[in-house]
């Protein structure tokens, strides 16, 4: 932007317009039915400049106080003019929003797929609400363009130069006088747009700012509520509300000062264009109509200059969503099919991997991994809190790569594998299981997009979960979360991993909950848990000494290394050892 400023006012425009050509570009599918809207707006704007010449001859026709018949010619010309324009108006209203709303459902698709396509790199420094008033605020701004602002451009434009073609005709030297007022204006015009749109935009992004709190406070009500935090929310979004009502309002004097001053200019123009007509003899009628065009063109030129305001506001939205559009995207295939030279058995192998977070690229979270696990065994890692072992579990389904060292998969470097088939033969059971809005049945069925009534079902048993959901009236219609049912942990985590069963997945992760279920509640999960493990590779975060007991392998991980490897029995006898006293601490009653 900055750069930009400092080219000249030709090349400014050019580059800051290129946005807006992209944006068109999205509607080329439906070019034929914005043609024909174009041609009806076309021919009803010209046809409209037509009024004040007819208007004119009518007042002079008129004056004899009897209809002639060529008043009453002129005045069935005006009518069918007026019953073209209505006709015209209407075909041309339904198209542009045929095209508008087409157009802006494709952009709305191409931007949420690209968004959910995003590495996870981009969500840690980009917020949710941020995200998703692209999608909202953005797109809804450029509504008004596709429907009123380029339609409008158009009209005003004609008015213009067709106004003003007429009004050479009607009278060249009073149309000179006029044409020494109006340019004046019309840069005056130009310059404060550009200065008001500035506003516009700062608006916009604290308008977003604000979204963010909502937004995010609403998702996270549950903490909120937790930690009394309403009045600290209450104020933060008094702050920034405030701001941008303090923002909007300056934005306001300056639309203020604007409005005025067009409407000095346009008047003082026309008052001077009156009085030289008036006094250089001009007939009445022509007076008339020559007054009319030159409303029509003060009218089209302050129209004209809400439409520069109004694109500046649209190029500002697009550049945003041009922006998101320009963030890498994962290599996500379609296929729900893998590819049997794809198929995992089920080995994996860490190799010296290290690792820290993009956004904390100095802290090394992980410092040289290794570790293998055979096709169907079960390993378990536990370690203390911010050991590493979750930042584990998001490498081995590649939301990250390593930044050293490297993942196999049946001896396969992971990154030479394709992304999708990956994942399908990855199925994590995660501690904070997320719900999304619909059934039970629809929630299971995330896991096998094609699943038939009876898998989902079969899924529940093997989950111990069909037995709760089977005593709910609507059984697997359940709504659950906010309009519907809230389930208890234990429920969610049984519905999780039915999720997984029917998912079917070579490689299981399980992030155990930490979280104290009941006795009960515990039993079942243990006991789906442990069905589901039966032949598969098992990866388990491990928080019960169940779990840890049967496990393979421990994998004891502290602060980003693997400081014991071994059994429950081996990893017990090392005295000292952070296994021997962890389990000491946790699993002893
Ligand atoms: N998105 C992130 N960006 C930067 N650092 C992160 C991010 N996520 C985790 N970390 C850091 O990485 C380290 C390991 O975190 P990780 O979540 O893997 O630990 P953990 O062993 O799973 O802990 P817990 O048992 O508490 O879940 C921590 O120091 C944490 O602060």
């Amino acid at each position: 932007m900055q750069e930009s400023k400092s080219i000249t006012v030709k090349g400014m425009q050019s580059t800051s317009l290129q946005p807006l050509f992209r944006l068109f570009s999205y509607a080329r599918p439906y070019w034929p039915e914005f043609a024909a809207g174009l041609l009806f707006l076309m021919i009803s704007s010209l046809s409209g400049l037509a009024l004040p010449r007819l208007l004119g001859q009518l007042i002079d026709g008129g004056k004899g106080g009897s209809v002639s018949p060529e008043v009453a010619r002129i005045g069935w010309i005006l009518l069918g003019i007026l019953l073209l324009q209505a006709v015209f108006s209407f075909f041309r209203v339904v198209l542009f929003v045929n095209v508008t709303e087409k157009t802006l459902a494709t952009l709305r698709q191409k931007v949420y797929s690209h968004l959910i396509k995003m590495p996870m790199s981009i969500f840690l420094h980009r917020r949710v609400g941020e995200l998703s008033s692209r999608i909202s605020a953005d797109i809804t701004l450029l509504q008004e363009i596709f429907n009123t602002t380029l339609a409008e451009l158009i009209r005003q434009l004609i008015v213009v130069v067709g106004g003003l073609v007429l009004l050479m005709v009607t009278s060249f030297q009073l149309t000179i006088f006029m044409l020494l007022l109006l340019p004046v204006m019309m840069v005056l015009a130009e310059v404060f747009g550009r200065f008001i749109n500035r506003y516009a935009k700062q608006v916009q992004d604290k308008v977003a700012l604000s979204n963010t709190i909502v937004e995010e406070t609403l998702q996270g009500i549950f903490s909120v509520k937790a930690f009394v935090s309403e009045f600290f929310e209450i104020r933060r979004y008094r702050e920034r509300t405030d701001e941008m009502a303090k923002l909007a309002m300056q934005g306001g004097k300056y639309r203020g000062f604007f409005n005025s001053f067009v409407i000095l200019g346009i008047f003082g123009t026309l008052v001077a264009v009156i009085w030289r007509g008036a006094t250089t003899g001009v007939g009445t009628g022509e007076l008339f109509s020559f007054l009319l065009y030159s409303v029509f063109i003060a009218n089209s030129i302050t129209g004209l200059a809400e439409v520069y305001t109004s694109l500046q506001k649209s190029i500002g939205a697009t550049s945003h969503l041009f922006d998101l559009l320009e963030e890498p995207v994962e290599a996500l295939s379609e296929e729900t099919t893998i590819a049997p030279e794809h198929m995992l058995e089920g080995k994996i192998s860490f190799r010296q991997v290290q690792f820290s977070y993009p956004l904390r690229e100095e802290t090394n979270v992980l410092h040289g991994i290794s570790f293998q696990v055979a096709a169907n065994q079960k390993i378990a890692i536990v370690g203390p809190s911010g050991a590493g072992k979750s930042t584990i579990v998001s490498l081995l389904l590649r939301l990250y790569d390593p930044v050293k060292g490297s993942i196999f998969f049946d001896g396969r470097n992971s990154t030479a594998m394709p992304l999708s088939a990956l994942r399908m033969q990855i199925g994590v059971v995660p501690q904070d299981v997320f719900l999304f809005g619909g059934t039970i049945g629809e929630n299971i069925g995330y896991g096998k997009k094609d699943a038939t009534t009876e898998e989902i079902i079969e899924a529940a048993k093997k989950a111990n979960a069909w037995e709760f959901i089977s005593r709910f009236p609507q059984g697997l219609d359940t709504v659950v979360g906010e309009r519907g049912i809230q389930l208890s942990g234990g429920q969610r985590q049984r519905i999780a991993i039915a999720r997984t069963v029917l998912k079917a997945p070579r490689i299981l992760v399980l992030d155990e909950a930490t979280s104290a279920l009941d006795a009960e509640s515990e039993r079942q999960v243990q006991d789906a848990l442990d069905k589901l493990m039966e032949g598969r590779t098992s990866i388990v975060i491990a928080h019960r000494l169940a779990t840890v007991r049967k496990a393979d392998k421990i994998l004891v991980l502290d602060k980003g290394r693997i400081v014991e490897e071994g059994t429950h029995q081996e990893l017990i006898q090392v005295n000292g050892g952070l296994y021997k006293n962890l389990s000491e601490m946790q699993f002893t009653h």
